[in-house]
């Protein structure tokens, strides 16, 4: 259990993290590739644990003795094992979506397992199209559910018009496309986060991408990479960035966070809602724009988001809700039903988490909408097992009255291990 009250001020200087997007893809991508990568500033949340497990049943050698240090050796794609047992990817969406695009191409048999939230989350977006490709899918509820069975090989490049912005289908088909004959394009309605296509042109891969879309030749072997660093994740950053936003008379410094511009949503919706927020010291690591984040609380006013930067913050969509509660005048939220098939039903689930709180929000169909300022007050909040829920609520918990508790407290794992203590270290009561 996890538990906030109202706070005089966030401040300090901070790290976060490593981000999860590029956790999973660095392990991913080191396991394709023949020889020895060293990671740094890798997650050691559960989802990207998950996808070190999965590698490790294929017999790639992974080391992860230290928290952020991760060795990988492999033999390459084509030294891989067909895995005796399930794999298992515990929590984790992007693992068992990315790894079904790269099962879709092995010439052997794998299923794929999860928790009770994965058997929940639709499957067919990737399924559907990796069956295109020519890999054999199957699972429940006619290939929709876990446990997905994949027996790959074959391949044939395809040209796919996702009708969602997902970075998970985009790449799942990607994936595939690499070991596919031929070439495979993929359009989608609004550019997802790319972390997939920057990581993997560090790995000397080729891929065209252009307005709407992008292509890959298959046929093309990665280069392992000896060193790849892993930013802090902006995803992780944005709980402190909401706290130190709608705590008055914060002010607080977040170092070494990842910007790349398909993630940088939340940054975009604190201007304009009015907080006061620097991107210092802008840098290249590895493929990946990186900054230091400065914020200071100001009045804060609600606004509209809708359209293109909804992929750019999918995520941040809960703390987002948090946030508007405490901004003058109302704040829109559309064009996100994706949130419907996150961890939780994230639409309901913040409705109802911030409404014992006493905040004033509507769940509509593809969004909420959220009129402010309203005072919250302390409540018994539950994660529902969804980490940024458990996040959201207990930052909404520092300006709450009274006593705010989180249970399932421990799902924040997940994402951001070490999430209370570093709140805890910030905050000055
Ligand atoms: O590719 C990724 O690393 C992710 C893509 C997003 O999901 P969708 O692709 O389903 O939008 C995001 O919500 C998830 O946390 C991570
Ligand atoms: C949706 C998320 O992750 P995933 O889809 O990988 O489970 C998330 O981290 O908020």
């Amino acid at each position: 259990m996890l538990t906030t009250t109202k706070v005089k001020q966030v401040a300090g200087e901070i790290t976060v993290p490593g981000d999860k997007s590029i956790s999973h893809r660095a392990v991913m991508f080191s396991s394709m590739a023949k020889g020895k990568a060293h990671i740094s500033g890798f997650l050691p949340g559960a989802d990207c644990m998950s996808t070190i497990d999965c590698f490790r049943k294929m017999g790639v050698v992974i080391d992860h003795a230290r928290g952020d240090q991760v060795t990988v050796d492999s033999q390459g794609m084509d030294g891989w094992l067909e895995p005796a047992n399930i794999l298992d990817v515990g929590n984790s969406g992007t693992t068992i979506r990315l790894m079904a695009g790269i099962l879709a191409g092995r010439p052997f048999h794998s299923v794929l397992i999860g928790d009770e939230s994965i058997a929940g989350r639709p499957m067919n977006r990737i399924a559907q199209p990796l069956r295109e490709l020519g890999a054999r899918i199957d699972g429940r509820g006619g290939g929709e559910f876990t446990p997905l069975s994949i027996r790959g090989g074959g391949l044939q490049g395809i040209e796919y018009h996702s009708p969602v912005a997902s970075a998970q289908v985009k790449s799942a088909i990607l994936l595939a496309g690499l070991q596919a004959s031929g070439t495979t394009t993929i359009y989608e309605p609004h550019l997802s986060r790319d972390h997939t296509e920057a990581m993997l042109s560090s790995f000397g891969v080729k891929l065209e991408t252009f307005a709407g879309g992008v292509s890959i030749e298959g046929g093309q072997t990665l280069q392992q990479q000896e060193e790849i660093h892993v930013p802090g994740d902006i995803s992780s950053a944005a709980f402190l960035l909401a706290a130190a936003a709608i705590v008055p008379g914060s002010n607080l410094l977040i170092k070494n966070v990842g910007i790349n511009p398909t993630r940088t949503g939340i940054l975009d919706v604190l201007i304009e809602m009015g907080a006061k927020l620097e991107i210092q010291n802008e840098r290249e690591q590895s493929g990946e724009r990186v900054a230091d984040l400065y914020i200071e609380h100001a009045p804060l006013r609600g606004i509209e988001i809708s359209g293109e930067i909804i992929p750019r913050l999918i995520d941040e969509i809960p703390v987002i809700a948090v946030i508007a509660t405490q901004a003058e005048g109302r704040t829109v939220i559309k064009d996100a039903a994706e949130l419907k098939v996150k961890e939780t039903n994230r639409i309901d689930v913040t409705v109802a988490e911030l409404r014992k709180m006493g905040a004033s929000i509507e769940p509509t169909d593809d969004g909420m909408i959220i009129e402010g300022p309203r005072p919250l007050q302390g409540a018994a909040c539950h994660s529902h097992g969804d980490h940024r829920i458990g996040m959201a609520m207990a930052v909404a918990g520092l300006v709450a009255e009274g006593e705010t508790t989180v249970s399932g407290a421990a799902a924040i794992d997940i994402s951001f291990p070490g999430f209370g203590e570093l709140l805890a270290a910030v905050v000055e009561r």
